[in-house]
């Protein structure tokens, strides 16, 4: 397995399967890997012959607030996970928002050589370290995608921002990687569905899959953030997917007014002391809120368990006429 720190590396490795006629697979992360992320990899394989996996905590996603200098990193723990799966390369830049251009010369080696052992050296950030990278990207970084209206509800509201910092890496990440076709989960649904548009409104030639919600067997979404959860909380989360089953229960017996399933789903989390962030139905391309389930929708939840803010969903089918 290759691991690569530097983009023009990433790039050149990814030219010279190209040459040689491979399809590449690419699965964005954010590192911490778990099952969830790892059904995205074994997806990746059966999609193309060569499979390269980035990791990479993104500055520009992160709110000021947010937990950008706590998110989990282990580098190290991540490559062993992915060893058994044959990943042919693996992306971890140390920095994607450096400013390498009109530079002279030594400079700009000198930097290359220090993010080099930093990311080699995983753990290693401090927080100056991270106070820098998300400085960087506000002074050194100007140009910007937005896909304007998906990027609006549901997470949207909640964290003004972090879809433009999404879109914006993503983007980076196919000009680096320049794969054929990419990996999402749909635990990330608007993420998944804001990465299909903006391929399609900039003519990416890269196909998007979308893979299924992968759960722990009592039923909550993994998510890298899962290991913020003391095991009181973790149990107080399952009210999540509790509430999707009884609404998956409900939709089946007939009731398919959005009110109703939503109500649903807030008393049961309120009963677990969780605090909604927002549950809403939608339809499942544009994510436009549906008062009734008339054609195929989605429901979305965001909730706060002490600190820990997770999200879920259930795609809902409207009945057979
Ligand atoms: N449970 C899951 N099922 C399917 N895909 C998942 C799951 N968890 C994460 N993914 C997907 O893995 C990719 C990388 O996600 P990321 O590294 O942010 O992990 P995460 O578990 O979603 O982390 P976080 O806790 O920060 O949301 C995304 O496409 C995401 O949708
Ligand atoms: C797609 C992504 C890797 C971009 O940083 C991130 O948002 C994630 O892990 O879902
Ligand atoms: N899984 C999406 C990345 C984030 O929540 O920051």
């Amino acid at each position: 397995m290759e691991l690569f720190h530097d983009k023009e590396d990433m790039r050149k490795w990814s030219r010279a399967m190209k040459r040689a006629g491979k399809k590449i697979a690419f699965v964005p992360t954010m590192g911490s890997l778990h099952a969830g992320h790892l059904h995205l990899v074994e997806r990746a394989k059966l999609e193309a012959d060569v499979v390269v996996v980035s990791i990479y905590v993104n500055p520009s996603q992160f709110a000021p607030n947010e937990d950008f200098g706590s998110y989990p990193r282990d580098l190290r723990g991540d490559l062993d996970k992915l060893q058994p799966f044959c990943v042919d390369a693996v992306f971890n830049p140390y920095d994607l928002y450096v400013r390498d251009a009109g530079q002279n010369d030594s400079e700009l080696s000198e930097r290359k050589a220090s993010s080099q052992q930093k990311a080699v050296n995983e753990g290693a950030d401090d927080t100056r370290d991270l106070t820098s990278k998300r400085q960087r990207y506000t002074h050194e970084h100007e140009t910007w995608i937005r896909v304007e209206k998906l990027e609006l509800p549901l997470c949207g509201k909640s964290r003004p921002g972090f879809f433009r910092g999404v879109a914006t890496v993503v983007t980076k990440f196919f000009h680096i990687v320049e794969p054929d076709v990419a990996i999402f989960g749909k635990k990330d649904y608007q993420q998944w569905r804001l990465v299909c548009r903006m391929v399609r409104d900039l003519d990416f030639d890269i196909k998007i899959i979308g893979c299924e919600l992968i759960r722990e067997e009592d039923g909550l979404a993994m998510s890298s953030r899962n290991t913020y959860l003391s095991s009181a909380e973790r149990l107080q989360a399952l009210s999540i997917s509790r509430s999707l089953k009884k609404v998956k229960e409900a939709v089946l017996n007939g009731t398919l007014d959005a009110s109703s399933l939503v109500e649903l789903v807030k008393q049961e989390i309120i009963h677990a002391s969780g605090i909604v962030d927002y549950i809403e139905i939608c339809e499942r391309d544009s994510l436009q809120p549906l008062q009734f389930i008339n054609c195929p929708a989605v429901i979305c939840i965001a909730a706060w368990f002490a600190r820990v803010r997770l999200i879920d969903n259930l795609e809902l089918e409207p009945p057979q006429s």
